[in-house]
């Protein structure tokens, strides 16, 4: 009898008193692993005939590139840490030609960790820009933007990068605006170590950030930069920090998400194939109940404001040691239920503890997307009801092994959520301070370590779609994205297929 078409499952069909025969043991096991790949994220789409040839070169990549793993897994780019084969990215085929691909929208992404860091290098070379303190080996300068001199100990930019040249300077403004360290493995020592390094970042970076005019010029190239990589849309979080101009102004948060508004339509008017953007306000957990009640006033006051453009709440920092959904709880649940929620929760390696129990609190508050879910495969009941509320998990590979969750991707919770067609996206959380692009560095680790060596190029076209229905686009904005995304699609693929007819690539 056969396992799977049979009406009656493994279970329930007794222990056999005999043995199988091998020809119904090897029946058997054919319709086995048949019905895994029936399961697969990605079994419901179809490839036409171009899609097929771009798939067969894909996969002969992706074999390649995985037997040399499965010989020495040394080789094998997602089991190590990023920062050591940060140059074998590029040396990989398989990844050249996911950068080539439509990849959707990036709906997990934060404000001051989108760009590359030569943005944060060119605001450094604007005027009227100084610095205090040296560059150290564990941090930086403190900037800040102003007409007259800040006091006696500031000195301008402008004539430091004189005698240390701007070779020097370049350089170092590079290295204190990331996380990477070419001894990752060693440069920190936990979770703990690396988040208080990275929340730092954050907040050094701010005051050169949140100068007005640099504010809108990063995102306005950062929005190019995920344009560049393939990427058509964008939902980011927020923090909404105090944006300052010379003058002395302090923006409002209407202002300041006016700001992105503005710069997003914009780049639409100039690169119609982009899709656009939108913003979910997401001020840290660490709020005390006071600041709470002017966030939760902010978050009404934006919604009455940008209805369309702001797509929902979150909030953000390291999740073990903040505060929890439950304690926000009675305050979340009096807004508004047209505010949606986008919940960061379980990002953590604990079980049992307050933190993994934020995905049960995100799944009650009606969480439309969980950020992370790392810890979701503790909580059966809470895989079950993301599958039948349509919750989408966003995942972002690379940020869960740099702050160190996993250290081999092979390793990544996620391959369950592609191993039984979960609502999930891939993301990238915070590209810039691991030196990776907009997209392509967490696609090529999901591809090619997180998904089984089976899933091919339909795992990569429905998480694009999937990036565009799991959106907070309303039905309309889908259609037409749908449009932009077939289109790109469509003419990537044809262009792939030709450069492969013609041993191009
Ligand atoms: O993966 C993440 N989990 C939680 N918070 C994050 C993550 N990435 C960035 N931030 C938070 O976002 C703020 C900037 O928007 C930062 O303050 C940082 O704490
Ligand atoms: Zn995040």
């Amino acid at each position: 009898q056969h396992l799977i078409s049979s009406g009656t499952s493994a279970v329930e069909s007794k222990p056999a008193s005999a043995r199988p025969t091998y020809e119904d043991y090897k029946r058997q096991r054919e319709n086995f692993l048949q019905a895994e790949e029936y399961h697969f994220l990605g079994a419901n789409v179809t490839l036409n005939e171009n899609e097929q040839l771009v798939n067969k070169f894909l996969m002969r990549l992706k074999l390649e590139e995985m037997v040399k793993g499965f010989n020495d897994s040394y080789n094998f780019i997602p089991a190590r840490h990023i920062f050591e084969v940060l140059d074998r990215f590029g040396q990989s085929k398989v990844f050249k030609v996911i950068q080539r691909l439509p990849k959707g929208g990036v709906l997990h992404a934060h404000d001051m960790a989108l760009g590359s860091t030569d943005l944060i290098v060119n605001a450094t070379y604007r005027e009227n820009l100084w610095q205090k303190g040296n560059f150290g080996v564990s941090h930086g300068p403190q900037f800040k933007f102003s007409k007259e001199k800040p006091g006696k100990e500031w000195s301008l930019v402008s004539e430091i990068r004189q005698w240390m040249t701007d070779k020097v300077y370049d350089a170092k403004v590079g290295e204190i605006f990331s996380l990477y360290n070419a001894d990752p493995l060693n440069a920190y020592k936990s979770l703990d170590d690396v988040w208080s390094k990275f929340q730092n970042l954050f907040g050094s970076l701010a005051p050169l950030i949140t100068f007005a005019p640099v504010w809108r010029q990063y995102y306005h190239d950062s929005l190019k930069q995920f344009y560049d990589d393939h990427v058509q849309y964008l939902e980011f979080r927020g923090v909404l920090p105090d944006v300052y101009d010379l003058d002395g102004k302090i923006y409002s948060a209407e202002e300041i998400v006016q700001m992105y508004y503005e710069e997003t339509e914009e780049f639409k008017s100039s690169h119609p194939e982009f899709i656009g953007a939108k913003f979910i306000y997401a001020p840290g957990r660490f709020a005390t109940d006071d600041e709470f009640l002017k966030i939760i006033d902010t978050a009404k006051r934006l919604h009455k404001k940008f209805p369309t453009f702001l797509a929902g709440f979150d909030l953000v920092g390291q999740e073990d040691p903040g505060r929890s959904l439950l304690e926000f709880a009675p305050a979340l649940l009096k807004l508004p239920a047209s505010i949606n929620f986008f919940f960061h929760a379980g990002e953590t390696n604990w079980y049992g503890m307050k933190t993994d129990q934020n995905l049960i609190d995100a799944v009650l508050l009606g969480s439309k997307r969980i950020g992370h879910g790392f810890a979701v495969l503790k909580h059966p009941k809470v895989l079950k009801e993301i599958k039948r509320r349509q919750i989408c998990i966003e995942i972002n590979p690379i940020s869960n092994q740099v702050l160190k969750l996993v250290q081999d991707q092979r390793n990544h919770p996620a391959a369950l959520l592609f191993s039984d067609n979960y609502p999930v996206v891939v993301s990238s959380d915070d590209p810039s301070f691991w030196r990776s692009t907009p997209l392509s560095h967490d696609f090529y680790v999901a591809f090619t370590g997180i998904a089984s060596a089976k899933q091919d190029l339909r795992l990569l076209k429905q998480l694009a779609l999937n990036s565009i229905e799991y959106s907070a686009m309303n039905s309309e904005e889908k259609t037409s994205a749908k449009e932009k995304w077939s289109q790109a699609w469509h003419d990537q693929i044809s262009a792939l297929a030709t450069d492969i007819v013609a041993g191009s690539v």
